[in-house]
């Protein structure tokens, strides 16, 4: 058993946290926000991910999980803090990551070990934590273990991919990384594995979010050429994965989530070489655009059309909507029926007053910002319905009402949940990607 102060309690920290203090170890959860706090100790999870209420319910009430607004001194601090991008500048903000070192320092002992658990651009961990932290007047290495140890969860199945994935941790030296071997072998039932160091453990991780990255891009160009030959590329890409050393990932309406748009860029912080990487990127986030296409193809102009979204969500089934490709297609289509009506004025052709009118529909989205209404509504008088995320609850959709409520009868199905040959036989034209 040992004691952990975990810095960070959301999606990462959260689960991971409630599951050292599940395995015995003595856990403070700190989180900078006093409301994230606040409401953990009132016994409300905030974080929507399948089974994490009960899981972090136990850890609380085992009394092995505290949650805390000041950071305690533990033999393990673990830091899980975001490392937000920022699109403009394409660079990761490590704020966030320099607080965490700032808010350990104080607390450090000789024989502790740091572990930092998020995202960052190569070098992090040596540049700008470890800096942070000697300013305790304790070194790297020699006086407290230094150790990156990226995380690899999938969202909608953390729990489980917490404990089996495979880890691997770097750390400033042997020493280091054996000290965090010694933690996560108390958990984790994959394998362990360390890397040379640090820098190595920080770029193996971008590099598997992006080789899904790039592979999902490769998948959206074969759409796109498939389209010119009047091929099926989901039938095609069943049939290509066929051969044992190929695996074609699936084309869809674009990329989303807190990783796979966000992490490749990070191999660009100290290098000039990306180039299939970041043409991967554009490739991905061109796919809401591509969407607008197929709907103008069957519609012709966009303005004044009523469109319903279904799936706010990245992903399916689950409630995240960061980076979500369907809320780029919404304020794409704005962008489109704006740039439709000005293009008409400049041409001294009449306008209508109406501009487009979006309706969002997800069962998993809890987002109060967000304008979400019930299905039947959402499709009520649309001209086409867009299936942006493939959530169980799509392939299942209720023809008879559709039929009823659409005005039009196209369907986008972007992640192809639709059985076509069903929706086809009753009148409605279904497009895939
Ligand atoms: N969400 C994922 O699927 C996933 C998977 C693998 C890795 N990651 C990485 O893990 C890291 C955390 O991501 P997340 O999704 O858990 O973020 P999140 O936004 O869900 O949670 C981060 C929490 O950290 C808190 N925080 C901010 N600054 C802090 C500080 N200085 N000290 C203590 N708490 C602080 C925030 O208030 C927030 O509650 C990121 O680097 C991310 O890229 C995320
Ligand atoms: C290497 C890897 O597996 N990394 C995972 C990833 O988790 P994620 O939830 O972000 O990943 P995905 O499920 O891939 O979804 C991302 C987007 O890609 C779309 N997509 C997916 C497959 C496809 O064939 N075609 C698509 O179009 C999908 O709809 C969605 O928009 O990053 C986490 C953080 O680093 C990791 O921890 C986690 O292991």
């Amino acid at each position: 058993m040992s004691t952990i102060c975990v810095h960070g309690l959301g999606y990462i920290g959260l689960p991971t946290a409630a599951m050292l203090a599940n395995h015995g170890h003595q856990v403070t959860g700190y989180d900078s926000d006093e409301t994230v706090v606040q409401s953990l100790a009132n016994g409300d999870i905030h974080i929507d991910e399948p089974g994490l209420r009960a899981f972090v319910t136990q850890a609380l009430e085992s009394g092995h999980l505290t949650v805390s607004t000041e950071v305690e001194a533990a033999k393990y601090q673990i830091v899980a803090v975001p490392t937000p991008f920022d699109d403009e500048t394409k660079e990761a903000t490590l704020d966030y990551v320099k607080e965490a070192g700032e808010a350990i320092a104080p607390h450090l002992r000789e024989g502790d070990t740091v572990v930092l658990e998020s995202t960052v651009p190569p070098g992090t961990t040596v540049e700008v934590l470890q800096p942070t932290l000697e300013k305790s007047g304790l070194t790297a290495g020699t006086d407290f273990a230094l150790v990156h140890c990226p995380e690899t969860v999938l969202p909608g199945d953390i729990i489980t991919e917490l404990r089996q994935n495979d880890r691997v941790l770097g750390g400033v030296n042997g020493v280091s990384t054996q000290a965090a071997v010694r933690l996560y072998e108390s958990f984790v039932e994959g394998d362990i594995y360390t890397a040379e160091n640090a820098t190595t453990a920080e770029f193996v991780k971008l590099i598997q979010n992006t080789f899904r990255d790039v592979n999902i891009a490769l998948a959206n160009e074969i759409a796109l050429v498939g389209e010119d030959y009047g091929v099926d590329s989901r039938e095609a890409i069943e049939m290509a994965n066929t051969h044992p050393r190929v695996n074609i990932h699936q084309p869809g309406p674009g990329v989303g989530g807190h990783c796979l748009p966000i992490d490749p860029w990070f191999l660009g912080y100290d290098s000039e070489q990306l180039d299939l990487i970041s043409t991967a990127r554009n490739i991905n986030d061109s796919m809401p655009g591509h969407v607008i296409e197929m709907l103008r193809e069957e519609l012709g102009s966009l303005e004044g059309k009523r469109i319903a979204l279904l799936g706010v969500a990245y992903k399916g089934n689950v409630g995240d909507t960061r980076q979500s490709p369907t809320l780029d297609l919404a304020a794409e289509l704005q962008e489109a029926v704006a740039d439709e009506q000005k293009a008409a004025a400049d041409g001294g052709r009449s306008q209508s007053a109406g501009g487009i009118d979006i309706r969002l529909h997800d069962p998993y989205v809890e987002d109060q910002t967000l304008d979400l209404i019930g299905l039947e509504e959402s499709v009520s008088d649309a001209d086409a319905v867009v299936i942006a995320t493939d959530h169980d609850e799509y392939e299942e959709l209720p023809i008879d009402r559709f039929e009823e409520q659409m005005a039009g009868s196209l369907l986008v199905d972007t992640k192809a949940v639709l059985d076509v040959d069903v929706w086809t036989k009753e009148g409605f034209t279904v497009e895939r990607i």
